[in-house]
């Protein structure tokens, strides 16, 4: 008895860290770290610099349920096309792991948690958005846009966009204009950063059935809509500093930066829209523009930023005024 219980259970364990770890790989783990920067990055600046911790952990934690839940449950719907595409078929539903009634009572729990860690530390409205988003992934874009309409990332991409208006509503209980036009930048830059990834993998979205851009209209088309949200994006992040004044020259110098490789990118794939190296770096790109971007919100909006920056100016200013005396 003794032999069989030691031989057991190392197996047992095993097992039950495939599980854990099957559970997890559900729900895209990778995907929602950038939601939480997203989501961070609107409570700072509704913050201005000064986030009550408790709040920022349970936003987060909550922020993370619930996408973790949108995406279980988009694994669930997608299983079988998920099963034919060469990137997806490692998941735990098309490989067999989990069954989708598990993965479905996982998503309800997650989403239920979320709801009421939400309502309870944060508010209303800010668990009301957080659900919002789930249907909206999983209804407009899951259910009814990705497999039916070429312009489906495009208004699908409104879910992800969702959690800033989380982080701001949490800290402010409502939804000013710093909050939409966070949502507008995650908003316009959706499309470049996917459809930078659908051009790479066209065929795999065709022998599936699903009209991505790149499969409808082709690479030209694809890499001039790219080009054109390009466009709309960089201007729409330097709003933040002028009209709104809600972030200054630490951010605005970290935007313009980052969006200036950003159109280089993109540019060069509006150039050789076949080349699928340009639309990789692009792709790879747009994840690392919107983490530093995010980044620099949260640096700009410190206080301790404010006042180094005000001191430069103010020192600067001194200068220049002894200087012309
Ligand atoms: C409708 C909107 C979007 C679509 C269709 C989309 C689609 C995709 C796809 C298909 C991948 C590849 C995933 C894989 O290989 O398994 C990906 C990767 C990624 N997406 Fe998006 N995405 C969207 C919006 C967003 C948003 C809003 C964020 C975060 C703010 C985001 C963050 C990421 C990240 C971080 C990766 C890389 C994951 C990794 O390293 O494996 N995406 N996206
Ligand atoms: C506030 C809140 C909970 C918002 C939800 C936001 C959310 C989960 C956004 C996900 C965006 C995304 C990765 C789409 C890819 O889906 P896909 O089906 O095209 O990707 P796939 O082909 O890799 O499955």
């Amino acid at each position: 008895m003794q032999e069989v219980l030691t031989n057991n259970s190392p197996r047992l364990h095993e097992n039950f860290s495939q599980v854990v770890k099957s559970y997890y790989q559900l729900t895209k783990p990778r995907i929602i770290l950038l939601l939480l920067i997203t989501t961070s990055a609107g409570m700072w600046m509704a913050a201005k610099g000064e986030v009550d911790p408790l709040l920022l952990v349970s936003t987060i934690t909550g922020g993370a349920l619930a996408s973790a839940s949108a995406n279980t449950i988009n694994c669930v719907y997608d299983s079988d096309i998920d099963y034919i595409m060469e990137r997806t078929r490692w998941r735990p539903i098309p490989s067999g792991r989990v069954k989708k009634r598990d993965a479905l009572i996982f998503a309800i729990a997650l989403a239920t948690i979320s709801f009421t860690l939400l309502t309870v530390v944060a508010n209303l409205l800010a668990a009301l958005l957080a659900m919002s988003g789930i249907v909206f992934y999983v209804l407009i874009y899951t259910h009814w846009l990705k497999r039916h309409s070429v312009q489906n990332i495009v208004i699908g991409g409104a879910a992800g966009a969702i959690p800033p208006l989380v982080g701001w509503a949490a800290v402010t209980g409502d939804l000013s204009w710093g909050a939409w036009l966070l949502f507008g930048i995650i908003f316009l830059w959706t499309p470049p950063h996917f459809w930078a990834l659908a051009m790479m993998i066209r065929d795999e979205y065709e022998g599936v059935g699903v009209p991505m851009l790149p499969v409808i209209e082709g690479d030209e088309e694809t890499a001039r809509q790219i080009w054109i949200y390009t466009l709309l994006m960089l201007p729409a992040t330097l709003l933040l500093v002028y009209p709104l004044n809600l972030a200054g020259g630490v951010y605005a110098g970290t935007a313009i930066f980052l969006g200036a490789i950003f159109a280089q990118k993109a540019w060069l794939l509006l150039q050789t829209p076949e080349d699928k190296n340009v639309a990789r770096s692009l792709f790879k790109y747009s994840i690392l523009y919107l983490m530093l971007l995010c980044a620099g919100i949260v640096v700009d909006s410190l206080p301790a930023t404010h006042n180094f920056t005000t001191a430069v100016v103010q020192n600067v200013h001194t200068l220049i005024s002894a200087v012309v005396m």
